[in-house]
């Protein structure tokens, strides 16, 4: 069975054989997910990543899967969040893939979804070479997401489409050919238990949206906070609103937490190409070119006018961002 219901043009010819492979493993590991606990425990701690994360049994079982589905296809090298260095599998492949196999792990045992990223670039002639490009260069991206319904959500650069996969043919259906970010939400997403370390522009947006009608925004907001970068995309993609894992004051997160290649690079490219947007808060996520494999960045994206709006935060000047929500004029709507 093809795990592609037929779609005339909706995947590229030349991406359909490693779209294929994708479909066919994300399909095995929504299957085992679904049966997680029956004959294997997927959350039970088995190693550390390159970055020193505790690796779940689900990071490996995905990380291999995909591995080896994509052995003998046209990817000739492939960058896992779960693998130090980039793998060569074909010599004479043309593409260069980057994956987050398991996105969200610490959910496995709590039942909420995870996911899986994907990044396609034009294999060049080194792995090195292949993967430290910006974003802009993708020739696809997109994420599994392994919730109550299983979701392919991808971009080839022209639109975002989104496939439901059909457990009755087990087979991805093209449900939307172009999605789109709803243009603005009352939601936000972050983290913020660790608001102390956070900047002075960040925590004057989210100070501004927490003082509800009371403050500049004069309207209430809603927070939510999944820790799945899949899930928060989805929901985004779904309802608006706006994500961040912004850079803060922890030892270890002065570029934010979360992984430019596999994970950044790919949400930004799929939202962006549902008319979202996406930066470090600064400058464009899709113009970054990363330093290494595994190179952070702080990453805000979602509805085009919030991100934008928290761009705007971080041109105020050092007193406004500093001054209390009641006397911060520049921002009243
Ligand atoms: O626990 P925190 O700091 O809120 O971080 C949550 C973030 O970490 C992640 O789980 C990182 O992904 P992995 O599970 O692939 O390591 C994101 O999905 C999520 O947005
Ligand atoms: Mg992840
Ligand atoms: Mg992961």
């Amino acid at each position: 069975m093809k795990p592609f219901a037929t779609h005339p043009d909706a995947i590229p010819a030349d991406l359909q054989d490693v779209m294929d492979r994708l479909g066919s493993v994300a399909i095995e590991v929504a299957t085992r997910i679904a049966r997680g606990g029956i004959d294997e425990d997927l959350a039970g701690l088995c190693g550390t990543n390159t970055d020193g994360d505790g690796q779940k049994a689900l990071d490996v079982i995905a990380d291999d899967a995909f591995r080896a589905a994509l052995d003998g296809s046209a990817v000739r090298f492939y960058a896992s969040e779960e693998q130090e260095e980039a793998v060569t599998l074909n010599e004479a492949g043309t593409l260069a893939l980057a994956i987050d196999p398991l996105d969200g792990s610490s959910n496995i045992d709590t039942n909420l979804s995870v996911g899986t990223i994907f990044a396609i670039w034009p294999a060049a002639a080194t792995a090195e070479t292949s993967f430290l490009r910006p974003g802009s260069d993708l020739i696809a991206g997109g994420y599994i997401i392994y919730g109550p319904q299983v979701c392919l959500m991808v971009s080839f650069g022209q639109g975002t489409q989104k496939y439901v996969l059909d457990p009755g043919s087990r087979s991805f259906v093209l449900v939307d050919r172009a999605v789109k970010v709803p243009p603005t939400s009352t939601e936000f997403a972050i983290n913020a238990s660790n608001y102390r370390h956070w900047s002075k522009p960040i925590r004057a947006y989210i100070d501004d949206c927490v003082a509800g009608t009371e403050g500049p925004r004069g309207r209430n907001f809603n927070m939510r906070w999944l820790a799945s970068l899949v899930a928060e995309t989805h929901r985004i993609l779904a309802r608006g609103g706006v994500f961040l894992y912004p850079r803060d004051g922890r030892k270890g997160y002065e570029q934010g937490r979360l992984r430019y290649l596999y994970e950044c690079a790919p949400i930004a490219f799929v939202i962006t190409q549902a008319g979202g947007g996406a930066t470090d808060g600064e400058n464009p996520i899709l113009g970054q070119t990363p330093a290494r494999l595994h190179a952070r960045t702080p990453f805000i994206f979602g509805s085009a006018e919030k991100v934008a709006r928290i761009t705007a935060y971080h041109d105020l000047p050092e007193q406004e961002t500093s001054a209390l929500f009641g006397n911060r004029g520049l921002f009243r709507s």
